[in-house]
């Protein structure tokens, strides 16, 4: 035992003779370099343990980079037009547009793997672009360099409809893939709404209306091909492997899911499937007070109920979406539901949803069975972040995203709505609460810096309430560029220097995603 911590003692100090930030390096932190050092010894993987700023020093693009990049992608596939990299600058949120100076569009993991390479060697910065549906300014080049859209890479590798799941290429939407796999009876039910990249979903670890029931990206990944900074190609759980279970070591699959393109660029998912339901039944149930909404959602998870789909939408999200999406519905607060499985299921779970609904004073029931109505509901309920912004006309969406344990969620949410009444703002909820997680949307508009400053302050006492009661300050959309400065609060300063030791094992030259998730 004591031989063996004198060897690591040495290996560290070997390893620390490489680093340019050696002091106020604690106990904790030590461990993690020891992990971070015996993953530099495997010299193929590339990953060096060289501790910089996790601010890079970008090179400039130069004529002759763009050139080298040319050689590699071929000509068409590198633009530097002002139009294409501005609409690669931004994702769908309020944050505004910073520009990279070249967008690549890579065709293959050997394009992936090489223009990394050629970035890593010059040190020029490299940020992923999966479909741009962000909402966290997660695609935003805050330092120029390269925009790598991998979107065109579009083939779905393999189906494997006896083992309930497939492989997809970088660029396959989930709307795509479930038009691709209908036949097979199956389909991918994470949803969040917008119709994203797979891959782009492993990165942010999306989820959104359905995760209640099957759960989110982390739960449904089963493995991804990821190019790291240097350009080296690895599968984070072996290639080829897709089994339902492993302990083979640390989680890497997991590691990768929800790096937001920090830690390496994913160009495959292997992900599970689920049987398409043989009865679908949505409703949509209106409350007196978000109080009695809320507490039939916990007693719905409570009693245990399979429920596909519980979505809250407060009276002014019902509003919004009565306006943009021409409904007609009751303006109180209310609960969207949906119920999947074998038809005598279905109903089993509607009554006791609905007697729970009237337990809390819930009425006007209204039951969409036929799969129009039904679709016309939720994409409707998907569009709301933009019915929220049409409130204010020219403006952009302000999303908040926290997530709690579920018996908190009453008290965080009618006290996030006492928050706003005392703020004076506009903002309507609207959340995914069967598993605690709920946002507020607000309309941004860029010409209005003092409501902007004023919605980034209730922005953050909400994380801080949603931290206080034990849960997290994004569910869902990431740390992006939107939520840096709270990451250290929720997951502490050890916590926060074991992810930049694994973020510097991983990008030594700092060149992936520059100025995402850590504190500027
Ligand atoms: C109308 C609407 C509604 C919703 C949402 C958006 C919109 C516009 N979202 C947010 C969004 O759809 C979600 O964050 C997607 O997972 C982003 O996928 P993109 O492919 O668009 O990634 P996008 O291109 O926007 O990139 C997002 C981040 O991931 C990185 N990245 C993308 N592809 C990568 C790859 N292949 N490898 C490595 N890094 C990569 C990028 O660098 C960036 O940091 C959401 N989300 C949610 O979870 N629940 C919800 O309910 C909703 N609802
Ligand atoms: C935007 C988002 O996260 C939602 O509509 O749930
Ligand atoms: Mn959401």
């Amino acid at each position: 035992m004591r031989d063996m911590s004198m060897t690591l003692d040495l290996t560290l100090t070997s390893l620390l003779s490489n680093c340019d930030r050696l002091q106020g390096v604690n106990m904790f932190s030590q461990k993690f370099i020891r992990h971070a050092l015996l993953l530099s010894s495997r010299g193929k993987s590339g990953i060096r343990c060289r501790f910089r700023s996790t601010q890079a020093i970008a090179e400039k693009v130069t004529d002759g980079f763009v050139e080298d990049l040319r050689s590699i992608v071929g000509k068409a596939n590198v633009s530097t037009a002002e139009a294409v990299r501005d609409q690669h600058g931004h994702d769908e949120s309020y944050h505004e547009t910073t520009l990279p100076d070249a967008v690549v569009f890579a065709q293959s993991v050997e394009h992936v793997s090489k223009v990394a390479k050629l970035c890593n060697d010059n040190v020029v910065p490299l940020i992923p672009f999966g479909s741009g549906t962000g909402l966290e300014g997660g695609i935003n080049a805050l330092k120029g360099g390269v925009c790598l859209d991998i979107s065109q890479m579009k083939n779905v590798i393999e189906v494997n409809a006896e083992d309930f799941d497939c492989t997809v290429e970088s660029g396959v939407t989930r709307g795509e893939l479930n038009s691709y796999i209908r036949d097979t009876g199956l389909n991918f039910p994470v949803d969040p709404g917008a119709d994203a990249s797979v891959c782009g979903m492993c990165a942010t670890s999306a989820s959104g209306t359905n995760a209640v029931r099957y759960g989110t990206m982390r739960e449904n990944v089963l493995n991804m091909e990821v190019v790291l900074a240097d350009g080296t190609v690895l599968w984070t759980a072996g290639k080829n492997k897709r089994s339902r279970k492993t302990s083979a070591g640390y989680n890497l699959t997991n590691l990768f899911v929800g790096s937001e393109g920090t830690l390496g660029i994913i160009t495959k998912a292997t992900i599970r499937l689920y049987g398409i339901p043989e009865a679908t039944l949505s409703a949509v149930v209106h409350f007196p007070s978000i109080q009695e909404a809320v507490d039939t959602t916990v007693q719905v998870m409570q009693c245990g109920v399979p429920i596909a789909r519980i979505e809250f939408l407060d009276e002014a999200a019902i509003d919004a979406f009565n306006k943009y999406s021409k409904f007609d519905m009751k303006v109180a607060p209310s609960l969207f539901l949906e119920f999947h499985g074998s038809p005598s299921s279905v109903e089993e779970q509607k009554e006791v949803v609905e007697e729970i609904a009237k337990m809390n004073n819930g009425s006007n029931f209204k039951w969409a069975t036929n799969a129009d109505e039904r679709n016309r509901l939720w994409k409707a309920r998907h569009e709301i972040v933009y019915a929220c912004t049409a409130l204010v006309p020219g403006s952009k969406p302000y999303s908040t995203d926290v997530c709690v344990p579920i018996s908190n969620l009453p008290a965080v949410i009618v006290q996030t709505k006492e928050m706003l009444k005392k703020e004076n703002l506009v903002g309507p909820i609207v959340g995914h609460v069967g598993d605690g997680n709920f946002h507020i949307f607000f309309p941004v508009d860029h010409d209005h810096p003092e409501a902007l400053t004023k919605i980034k302050a209730m922005s953050e006492k909400m994380s801080l309430l949603a931290m206080e009661m034990h849960g997290t300050c994004t569910g869902e959309h990431g740390i992006g560029m939107g939520k840096r400065e709270l990451l250290e609060k929720e997951v502490g300063i050890e916590g926060l220097r074991a992810m930049q030791i694994v973020k510097n094992a991983f990008d030594p030259n700092q060149i992936l995603n520059p100025g995402k998730i850590f504190p500027v």
